[in-house]
């Protein structure tokens, strides 16, 4: 659905095709009114919409503020007993009020953040099956391949949709495989990227990609809704996910393509395959490599320590701990002048096994290959557990994203603090549950020198008295601002050397840079602000690399950053304007198409 008329030009930028300023048109009226979430403002019809929209004897009579309507719906959230039962009431809310839904949350997003996202929203998942009632998102599955181009073409005309998140729903936060009710994750992210960055609500598309589960709970529960076998592998898996890509490519020539979850074998081999063919992130591994290079930079800057010196111990190097790896390695043969294989010497892997050497080469994935020690280094050393190699290592930074709660313990802190003078610390795993250390004991153990970021949110810690926020060091802080504007500047592709510049951008907004007793990384609060800042550095860099399809982008920094903003979707009720067209097609979203919105709309 297009976001603003071919026809209409904005009065300062002339063409931008995703202002989000003006009326919007509507051809539908009464119950359909009603019905669609996209369109639908409930009490808050003013008299005249009433009207016009055929609406009088369907609502209540009083006209209510979208204020009004917010504090009602608070009400109703914080009657909810727990998390989980509050998360699907907002589920619910989205499906009938999109305006109303988003408005919630921005008015209280520290506090829904984790109920919308992780770790919440890892139990949704969990239970997918069980609280279904209404489908969301795009089911495509493995059986029905034939299929996919018809069933993706069903989602809105060629140029109506900006992005995709699609997910195989095997690796979900640290849960692992959840089959079918991956398609929540893809639905969650763009939750994210419309709240922490205004990518337009309507012009996303969430896909899971069933290809069976390997979860026995799930393929022995009787209410499962994806398909009830092994997972494909191979040739199979393969031609179904190029199947989407060119099915998605085709019918949605500008989409950008987010993977999310896919398991440890698939994630970077897909990765790999289509970033030189077309716009694609995978969030896993470039958003938390982002975010964690980012959070480092600012520690660094804190503790003094120099990239030349810095020696980092990656516990759990799986899709994002190689992802991290990899990040860093380049962070520092681009400010030293050592080499990516030099640089990866910096980096110790440790997983199930302990640390990764290269006489285990055979059991390695390509991604941890580079990170293989030599046996001949660590002759008659231990090296199968964290602590020991704590002792030998000393490292300044210790990251942890191996799903194994607990795993930093105290002993390994305690070691660790007795080498350096401020550890930086980081378990990353999500959900909560299964963070490697809680942000108090990092205190504590550390004796308050920890430089702490976590994965998902923690409340502020206590130590000698003082207050200290933690930093959430979670790819939301990265893939909205990364999206906003490769989807702004239509980026052909999004090389490392764009989420680089992304990553000092956002490193740049580091509160503790200021103030090294603030958290690494700014809080959830900002990252609206945070992404157009983001979003800058990305576009300037694609009009640097002429990856930029979209050519009438402004350079001066003042009016690059409005007209960012002003292709930014807010959570305000716009003035409808009721338009009587012919044709207007029903597309799967539940909102009137292209034939109707084409012609005179502006969301
Ligand atoms: N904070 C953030 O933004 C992000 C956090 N994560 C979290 O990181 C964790 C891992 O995610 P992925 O890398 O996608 O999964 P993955 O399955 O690709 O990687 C996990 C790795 O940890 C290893 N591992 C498991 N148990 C271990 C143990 N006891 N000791 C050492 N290593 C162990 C596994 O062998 C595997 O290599 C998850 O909890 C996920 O939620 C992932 C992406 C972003
Ligand atoms: C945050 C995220 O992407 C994960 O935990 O998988
Ligand atoms: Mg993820």
């Amino acid at each position: 659905m297009a976001s603003n008329s071919k026809d209409e030009k904005h009065p300062k930028f002339g063409h931008l095709p995703l202002a989000t300023s003006g009326p919007q048109d509507c051809a539908l009226t009464g119950a359909a009114l009603l019905r669609s979430p996209y369109f639908n403002k409930g009490s808050a019809f003013t008299a005249e919409e009433r009207a016009e929209f055929k609406l009088h004897s369907l609502l209540p009579p009083n006209v209510q503020t979208l204020d009004e309507q917010v504090a009602r719906a608070y009400d109703q959230y914080c009657s909810r007993s727990n998390d989980l039962a509050k998360n699907t009431f907002m589920s619910s809310m989205k499906e009938q009020n999109t305006v109303l839904y988003y408005k919630l949350v921005e008015d209280h997003l520290k506090e829904m953040f984790s109920v919308i996202y992780t770790p919440t929203e890892g139990d949704a998942i969990a239970n997918f099956s069980r609280l279904f009632r209404r489908p969301e998102g795009c089911f495509l599955n493995t059986k029905d391949q034939d299929r996919v181009d018809e069933d993706l073409d069903q989602w809105g005309e060629p140029e109506d949709i900006d992005i995709i998140v699609v997910s195989d729903g095997e690796q979900i936060l640290g849960i692992g495989d959840q089959g079918v009710g991956g398609i929540l994750i893809s639905v969650a992210k763009l939750v994210i990227y419309t709240l922490c960055a205004g990518i337009h609500p309507s012009r996303t598309l969430p896909v899971v990609l069933d290809c069976g589960t390997n979860n026995k709970d799930l393929l022995d529960d009787e209410l499962y809704l994806g398909l009830k076998m092994e997972r494909v592998r191979g040739e199979e898996y393969d031609s179904f996910v190029e199947k989407f890509v060119r099915a998605a490519r085709k019918r949605y020539p500008k989409a950008y393509i987010h993977f999310e979850d896919f398991g440890l074998n698939n994630a970077r081999r897909i990765l790999d395959k289509y970033t030189p063919e077309i716009p694609c992130f995978n969030d896993d591994v470039q958003g938390t490599g982002c975010v964690t290079l980012a959070a480092i930079m600012a520690g660094l800057q804190v503790s003094k320590v120099k990239w030349e010196d810095v020696r980092i111990v990656l516990f759990g190097a799986g899709t994002a701990g190689t992802g991290i790896g990899d990040h860093i390695k380049d962070a520092i043969s681009t400010d030293t002048d050592k080499s990516k294989e030099e640089a990866g010497k910096q980096i110790w892997c440790v997983d199930k096994p302990g640390l990764l050497l290269s006489s285990k080469r055979d059991s390695l994935t390509p991604a941890q290959i580079p990170y293989a020690r030599e046996a001949s280094e660590w002759e008659g050393k231990d090296h199968n557990y964290l602590l020991d190699i704590i002792k030998e290592v000393k490292p300044h930074i210790l990251i942890g994203t191996s799903t194994k709660p607990g795993a930093f313990t105290e002993e390994v802190v305690r070691e660790m603090s007795k080498h350096v003078e401020r550890p930086i610390i980081f378990p990353l795993s999500n959900p909560t549950k299964l963070h490697e250390a809680k942000p108090q004991d990092l205190y504590d153990w550390s004796e308050g020198k920890a430089l702490v970021a976590t994965g998902s949110p923690f409340p502020a810690v206590e130590y000698n008295g003082k207050k200290f926020e933690i930093a959430e060091c979670n790819n939301s802080t990265t893939f909205p601002g990364i999206g906003l504007g490769a989807i702004l500047s239509r980026a052909r592709l999004v090389p490392p050397s764009l989420l680089v510049a992304a990553t000092k951008a956002l490193a740049d907004q580091s509160p503790a840079l200021k103030d090294p007793t603030k958290p690494l990384l700014p809080d959830v609060t900002q990252v609206r602000d945070i992404s157009v800042q983001l979003a800058k550095a990305v576009i300037r860099h694609a009009v640097k690399e002429e990856l930029n399809e979209e050519k009438d982008i402004p350079e001066e920094d003042e009016e690059l950053e409005e007209w960012i903003r002003e292709q930014m979707w807010e959570p305000r009720y716009k003035k409808l304007r009721r338009v009587r067209e012919e044709e207007a097609t029903l597309h799967a979203k539940g909102e009137v198409g292209t034939a109707t919105v084409r012609r005179g709309a502006r969301y």
